[in-house]
């Protein structure tokens, strides 16, 4: 008989129902106090120490300053620390981490004060490489006080199976890998899983989806008796069923959705309904003239999508960088740390799941078929077992959407809407986490638009009405609301002619050259190849020569600033209304009033130059004139349209 514990003893008072509150585009977003409930509940409230933890782990915790363990720590360590099965569904950003990795800890130094024998005790399977990097993190961090006792090891990076060999030859005490790197290991006898306790599976929903089903069968027959299994995850899914019924004896399941309402409205969430030219043009004004602040991450639909925005945001000096599955494992992780580092402020991320499993129809009619499948397997040999492999393994094991945990992210822009609803719950996910605010946009293409403006048109955007609505019923359910974000057209206008020019110049050549470069630069770095480029020397001259190749992006430095006359009378604050929800009203002007403007407020020069983006440093000879001339320019396009009018 399977358990529903949901409140584990402790009745928790939910808040009433409420609207979700307007947000603050022009406000970073800000750590902010504990939500009501959580006050009132505080009083009951056990602290790490008393969960029951190993003092050790409790100092590692305090040096993390986490002050007080989150609702799902509260209620997943204690459980786990009896040695029962969990099974936890709790939002994204809420902890799980920790939740898992503390009483898995705890109870390795507990055996070890009596059983001092080396074994590797802890299997923990997370779908990416990226997050096995970070869970890896993670466990060095709360082990820092009994690095002596705890031996840790990875198995996700392209090292060789030597390598692999020799670092589980040490018997490490935990192992995180993926399904796919953890059975090569145990198959070919470098992992040996004979004396396993605790086996956790982190964002178990999406390790059959990344194509792991064979993996796991084969990591679940060659489990002893007896392990103790902790299944982790944001959303639920028939998969989620599909393992249980694989690894689980008798789970507690903490389903803690309901008890997240209160802090669920630290999260706003926006659409814009726009053509797709627009979206370039609105995303233009948002990132330059800074109407949304702080760290930011853009999901895109593809690669070359992601090429495009980079190099068109690099034509009005807006910095990011991409984040692709194409980059190397190493490169990947080197972004997410520079993010969390706050050296790059966006991050273009391409969601190349929605890409591979393609549109949302496709998806569902999978999921049908596959728990049509499963039904039907656990009839015919009661093992409830995945019977079929799925086509779709993921070569390089990436995710960027799903579990990891980018640092204070005061954004997600859905640039391209993603294909369904579970993944756009696990792409805001990187926003609004432990207990701080941010906010979610996302562009939304209507029916009749899709397809109007070729350069920029993508097929996957064709059903994004359909896919908001079926989001708008998914977040209703969890008591959110997305609101309509709106700009006035007309006074977006002077601004279209500079988009215009920014997208003409990023042309697909830029784009492959773009990618390539990327690349190019990767395998310059890499420290694998290093040995090769000495032993190569010539092989290397060629791979620079080909980094010399010039840049086939038209270079145009008028647009790396805003001028002043095209910014609001009050500065740009004035753009959003009331804190920026709705109407945001870019100055109209006419063609007397900017002249008039630019000559009471000649164009910011020199240090302390107000660009529109932050860019202080001085303006040189070329850019002024090409201010000039670009000034010029639109200038006679004004007087022409004033005077045909
Ligand atoms: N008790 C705590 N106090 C303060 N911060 C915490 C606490 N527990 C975890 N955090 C922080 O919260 C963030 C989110 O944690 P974590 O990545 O474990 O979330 P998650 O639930 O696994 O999210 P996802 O579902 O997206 O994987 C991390 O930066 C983590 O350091």
């Amino acid at each position: 008989m399977k358990r529903k514990l949901d409140k584990n003893g402790e009745p928790i008072e939910v808040p009433p129902k409420t609207k979700t509150k307007a947000a603050q585009p022009e406000q970073p977003a800000q750590p902010e106090e504990p939500s009501q409930p959580e006050k009132q509940e505080s009083a009951a409230e056990p602290s790490f120490a008393e969960l029951g933890l190993d003092p050790r782990l409790v100092q590692a915790v305090a040096k993390q300053s986490f002050e007080k363990p989150t609702l799902v720590q509260r209620k997943a360590i204690p459980l786990a620390l009896q040695g029962q099965d969990v099974l936890c569904k709790a939002k994204t950003g809420s902890g799980k981490t920790a939740a898992y990795v503390l009483p898995v800890l705890s109870s390795i130094l507990r055996r070890k004060v009596t059983d001092p024998t080396q074994l590797t005790a802890a299997l923990v399977l997370v779908p990416t490489r990226e997050l096995a990097d970070q869970v890896f993190k993670a466990i060095e961090q709360f082990s820092a006080f009994c690095a002596k006792d705890i031996h840790a090891a990875k198995l996700t990076e392209n090292l060789s199976d030597a390598v692999q060999r020799s670092l589980l030859a040490n018997v490490p005490d935990i192992v995180v890998a993926t399904p796919a790197r953890a059975w090569h290991s145990v198959s070919s006898a470098a992992l040996s899983l004979d004396r396993l306790q605790h086996l956790v599976l982190d964002e178990a929903d999406l390790v059959l989806s990344y194509g792991y089903d064979e993996d796991m069968e084969n990591i679940a027959r060659s489990l002893p008796k007896g392990v103790q299994t902790i299944m982790m995850s944001a959303t639920l899914s028939p998969e989620l069923d599909a393992l249980k019924g694989i690894f689980c004896r008798n789970p507690t399941v903490l389903d803690l959705k309901e008890e997240f309402g209160a802090e669920d409205e630290k999260l706003t969430q926006f659409y814009v309904k726009c053509s797709e030219e627009d979206k370039w043009l609105i995303s233009y004004l948002i990132f330059k003239l800074q109407l949304i602040k702080g760290p930011c991450l853009i999901f895109v639909a593809d690669i070359d999508r992601s090429y495009r925005l980079k190099l068109f945001f690099e034509q009005f000096s807006i910095r990011s960088c991409v984040l692709n599955s194409e980059l190397p494992i190493n490169t990947r992780i080197k972004i997410i740390e520079e993010f969390n580092r706050g050296i790059y402020d966006i991050i273009i991320a391409s969601d190349e799941k929605s890409e591979i499993f393609g549109d949302e129809a496709a998806e569902e009619e999978k999921e049908k078929k596959d728990s049509k499948k499963q039904s039907k397997g656990t009839e015919e040999d009661g093992s409830g077992q995945p019977k079929k492999k799925r086509k779709h393994r993921r070569d390089e094991e990436y995710g960027v959407s799903r579990g990891i945990d980018f640092k204070n992210v005061a954004a997600v822009v859905n640039f391209d809407m993603p294909t369904s609803a579970s993944s756009y719950t696990h792409r805001i996910g990187r926003t609004a986490r432990a207990g701080r605010a941010g906010i979610a946009l996302s562009f939304v293409i209507p029916k009749d638009q899709h397809g109007k403006h070729k350069a920029t048109t993508i097929k996957s955007t064709e059903k994004d009405e359909k896919v908001l609505a079926k989001i708008m019923r998914q977040q209703a359910k969890l008591n959110r609301t997305l609101e309509p974000y709106n700009f006035n057209k007309s006074q977006m206008e002077a601004f279209r002619y500079r988009m215009n020019d920014a997208l003409r110049a990023v042309t697909k050549v830029a784009i492959r050259e773009a990618r390539t470069r990327e690349l190019r630069q990767e395998l310059l770095r890499s420290e694998t190849l290093k040995r090769y480029f000495e032993e190569n020397p010539t092989e290397l001259a060629h791979l620079r020569h080909d980094g010399e190749l010039g840049r086939t992006t038209r270079h145009q430095p008028h647009l790396k600033h805003v001028p002043e006359y095209l910014l609001p009378k009050d500065g740009k604050k004035a753009l959003a209304q009331d804190g920026g929800v709705g109407f945001v009203p870019f100055r109209k002007m006419d063609g007397k009033d900017r002249r008039h403007h630019r000559k009471e407020q000649p164009r910011a020069t020199g240090a302390g130059a107000n660009t529109g983006a932050g860019v202080t440093r001085p303006k040189t000879r070329e850019e002024e004139e090409a201010d000039r001339r670009y000034e010029e320019a639109i200038e006679d396009q004004y007087a022409r349209t004033e005077g045909g009018a």
